[in-house]
């Protein structure tokens, strides 16, 4: 198999998991990490360092072969970000899935690009995931269900069938979202939430049952 060349940009905790995840598909080599806040050379995931920052990228790209890769940070906002910045310095960068082995992916499940799919996560039936969306360590997404661009769900997420969770929104640990349910754009649900009722965008809600506790702006930090 000609394997493909890519880096992970972000080397963090959550990109040594993106990391470890494409250590699982014989599909990529990857040549390093991305990162503008550290020092190039810096060891990141067991040999494997730092490249350069997002400037260096074309470069890089032409010195080795490097096709394209996955950006891997956690908040959702920041993702967006970095991605817009990529596109515009490096515009054939090809951005990939990230898919561990144990993922369950329905056939009929619809999957962008520049996505995280962790071990053990289940997308079921007819469900249609954006781009660069990360789908944690066992979430489960249900059937029917529609995550927008940036959308995350983190470990142990699980919704019922038919929820959408809007653009840029956080699902946070072991949240629980009842079938039926949307959730808008650009809201936070807090670690543990029972999700029982519609939730609007731009706002911060958790509890069981889940409340409303608060408004938010495009950016702001939960993680
Ligand atoms: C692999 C990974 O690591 S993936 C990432 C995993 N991490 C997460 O999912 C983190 C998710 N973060 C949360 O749930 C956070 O608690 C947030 C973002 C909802 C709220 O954070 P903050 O605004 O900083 O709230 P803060 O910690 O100040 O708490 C305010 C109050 O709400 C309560 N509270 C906060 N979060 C929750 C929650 N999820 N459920 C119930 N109560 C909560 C606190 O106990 C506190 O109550 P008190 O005033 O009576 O003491």
């Amino acid at each position: 198999m000609q394997q493909k060349n890519i880096v992970v940009i972000g080397s963090s905790g959550h990109g040594k998991v993106v990391a470890d995840i494409l250590s699982h598909m014989p599909e990529y080599r990857l040549a390093g990490f991305i990162d503008t806040n550290k020092e190039k050379g810096t060891r990141c995931f067991g040999a494997l360092t730092v490249l350069g920052n997002e400037a260096d990228l074309p470069a890089l790209m032409a010195a080795q072969q490097i096709s394209g890769g996955i950006v891997a940070i956690g908040d959702n906002w920041i993702r967006s970000q970095v991605v817009a910045k990529i596109q515009a310095i490096a515009p054939a960068f090809a951005f990939i899935n990230a898919i561990h082995p144990s993922a369950v992916i329905s056939d009929t499940a619809s999957i962008g690009t520049g996505n995280l799919i962790a071990a053990n996560a289940v997308i079921n039936t007819g469900a249609v995931i954006g781009h660069h969306c990360i789908i944690n360590t066992m979430a489960c997404i249900e059937h029917d269900n529609r995550m927008d661009d940036y959308a995350s769900v983190a470990p142990r997420v699980v919704t019922g069938g038919n929820v959408s969770i809007g653009a840029y929104t956080a699902v946070s640990i072991g949240a629980v979202v009842k079938h039926g349910i949307s959730i808008g754009e650009q809201s936070l649900i807090g670690a543990g939430a029972v999700v029982l009722k519609p939730v609007d965008a731009f706002s911060t809600w958790y509890g069981v049952p889940a409340r409303k506790m608060g408004e938010r702006k495009a950016g702001d930090k939960y993680l």
